[in-house]
């Protein structure tokens, strides 16, 4: 009897899968033929009557919640009735129904894909054996393909079809596409960290979410955090006093924690003082984090969840996420706040922090959020919206402003310039920084543009297509996966003349170009939602910094040795030394 109902159930769970399937099947056979609402309706009237389920009860589950109940009414079913002949004929029934699923899919991708010019694939496997190797070795392998094929490039990794892309135009087709606006399926793997935030959510929560967010990155808004952002860029000042005339330091490891307080404070009104108790351990658990999901991304034997669970990598990978819900426990909040919401706001969003306190009248994203969607969104939402600003505008915006200050540190006049512009702002005045001092700052965004030209840290974006689209001419069909290849694109001299070059002037306004070919955050509906606060930021910690100390370094542009852990890095870091400036020390 024991072994029945374990049979039944391990039937069952491959029924599950099997399941799935073919409620697909028949969903995109009525699609074709009738309309969504169609489809629709025929899935649920040939479900129905089988199992019993009355149709108003099914009618009313929306689509992903559909094959889940049509699962559980089999469950029942198996579990009550399970014999081993009857589980064997479901289980040929639905492996014929798979199969003619698979190559039904394939046939049609396999012949669009032939149509595409890129190297050619083993049965299979496809592609995978050009791909073996570090994350650095598959950038390199892109990029070896883009310039050995005609763009778009095509290319298999097992069952998976991929299409690169490097032209401005065919970038364009794709990230203003409505059948382009999905993640790669390999962006799931942040989903235990960030949940169904707006960086990984799927399109359908996506599209609500994301109308929702945008008011609060107004740029009026915006400009009232530019007093918290000139308060943490002093308090970093003082905290790089003590590397004055001591050599060379990493200067992206001060930079993350003031970032990671100025995130902190303006997402959520917290201050978690990370620059005044060097507490790097949320940094340290998230970077590990980034590091652990980019390794996963590229080996394709890491993917099934209980492969990767059964790694030393899955096991930290667990570890590391157990760590950051550790922090519930020791957040203390000592003032209370001025916010209705506080009690909620309170229990979800301690999992992030450290020491914390609520000292901040403000309204900050939170706020904002909650007043503008009232109760739309649950706890589990908000927490996850909140986990992904701090991480996706955390570790981006210090990278980025450490390549900054390393690209500066290499090109001296470059560096006068921008300190000239800053004399020419505040004179002699330590006066802290305001919304209109970032105005006038045009060298300095210059330089900034230049050097997320030359190191984006996101050198490559990649997006699931649920429909045919069209690029240069070749059809890349449904159920591809398409990569825009940032970096590569930055990097043409048919864009960007003489690419290795720092020359900042190329982003005057004069100077034009195709829109898509500069995309340090992305572009298109679902580019990068705090572009204009990470610049705010980026401008105000660049300019304190440089207007009390000079920065030199002894790396030339040629030893900046990249590397990729989600995101794009310097594999030495970023050394620099810093000189106290006369006038405001
Ligand atoms: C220099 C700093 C930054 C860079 C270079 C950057 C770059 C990007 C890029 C390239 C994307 C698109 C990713 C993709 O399609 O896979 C993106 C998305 C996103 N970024 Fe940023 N980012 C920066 C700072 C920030 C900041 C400060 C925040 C928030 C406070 C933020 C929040 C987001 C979110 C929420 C998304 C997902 C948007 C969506 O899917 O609708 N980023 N970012």
């Amino acid at each position: 009897m024991e072994r029945q109902v374990f049979a039944a159930e391990l039937v069952t769970k491959i029924v599950e899968y099997f399941t799935c399937f073919a409620t697909s099947i028949l969903r995109d056979v009525c699609l074709k033929q009738r309309g969504p609402e169609a489809a629709y309706a025929d899935v649920l009237f040939l479900v129905t009557p089988a199992y019993g389920q009355p149709l108003s009860y099914l009618y009313h589950a929306h689509f992903e919640g559909f094959h889940l109940r049509v699962m559980l009414s089999l469950q029942g079913t198996l579990l009550q009735q399970c014999s081993v002949v009857m589980v064997l004929l479901l289980l040929i029934f639905f492996l014929l129904l798979f199969y003619a699923h698979f190559r039904f899919r394939r046939q049609r991708m396999e012949a669009l894909a032939a149509k595409i010019s890129g190297p050619p694939a083993w049965p299979f496997i496809g592609n995978a054996l050009q791909f073996l190797g570090t994350i650095q070795d598959v950038l390199r392998t892109i990029s070896r393909l883009l310039h050995r094929y005609q763009t778009p490039v095509a290319f298999w990794l097992g069952p998976f079809f991929y299409v690169a892309v490097a032209r401005p135009a065919d970038i364009e087709t794709v990230l203003t596409s409505p059948l382009a606006l999905e993640k790669d399926r390999v962006y799931r793997f942040m989903e235990p960290w960030l949940g169904h935030g707006l960086f990984t959510a799927p399109v359908s929560t996506w599209r609500v979410n994301r109308k929702l967010i945008t008011p609060t990155f107004n740029p009026r808004i915006l400009e009232r955090f530019v007093d918290v952002f000139s308060a943490q860029a002093q308090i970093l000042v003082r905290k790089l006093a003590k590397e004055v005339g001591g050599g060379e330091c990493d200067i992206f490891h001060y930079i993350n924690l003031c970032s990671l307080d100025t995130i902190c404070e303006t997402a959520m009104g917290l201050t978690v003082r990370a620059q005044d108790n060097n507490n790097a351990d949320y940094v340290t658990a998230t970077k590990r984090l980034s590091q652990i999901v980019a390794v996963r991304m590229f080996k394709a034997w890491l993917h099934p969840n209980w492969v990767f669970k059964l790694t030393p990598l899955g096991r930290e990978h667990a570890r590391q996420l157990r760590y950051t819900e550790h922090m519930t426990s020791t957040v203390n909040w000592v003032k209370p706040c001025v916010i209705v919401h506080l009690p909620r706001l309170r229990k979800i969003f301690t999992s992030c922090l450290l020491m914390t306190d609520r000292t901040i009248t403000r309204k900050v994203f939170i706020d904002l959020l909650l007043e503008l969607t009232g109760t739309t969104f649950n706890d589990e939402q908000l927490k996850a919206e909140a986990t992904t600003m701090i991480a996706a505008g955390n570790d981006t915006t210090a990278t980025m402003t450490s390549f900054v200050f390393l690209v500066l540190a290499i090109h001296q006049a470059e560096q006068e310039k921008v300190y000239e512009e800053m004399r020419s702002i505040f004179g002699d005045s330590k006066r802290v920084t305001t919304s209109r001092d970032l105005r006038q700052m045009d060298y300095l965004e210059l330089c900034i543009k230049e050097t997320m030209r030359m190191f984006p840290v996101a050198p490559l974006i990649a997006r699931y297509l649920t429909g045919d689209i069209t690029v240069s001419d070749v059809v890349v069909p449904t159920g591809s996966s398409v990569v825009i290849c940032i970096q590569h694109v930055h990097m043409d001299p048919e864009h960007f003349p003489e690419p290795n070059k720092f020359i900042p002037e190329r982003f005057l306004p004069d100077n034009k170009r195709h829109p898509f070919s500069y995309l340090p955050f992305s572009a298109g509906p679902r580019n990068c939602i705090g572009l204009r606060y990470a610049m705010l930021l980026m401008k105000t910690i660049v300019s304190t910094v440089l207007r009390h100390y000079k920065v030199t370094t002894s790396l030339k542009m040629a030893d900046i040795l990249l590397k990729v852990d989600i995101l794009l890095k310097s594999v030495r870091g970023y050394p620099v030394a810093l000189e106290p400036r006369r006038y405001n020390n």
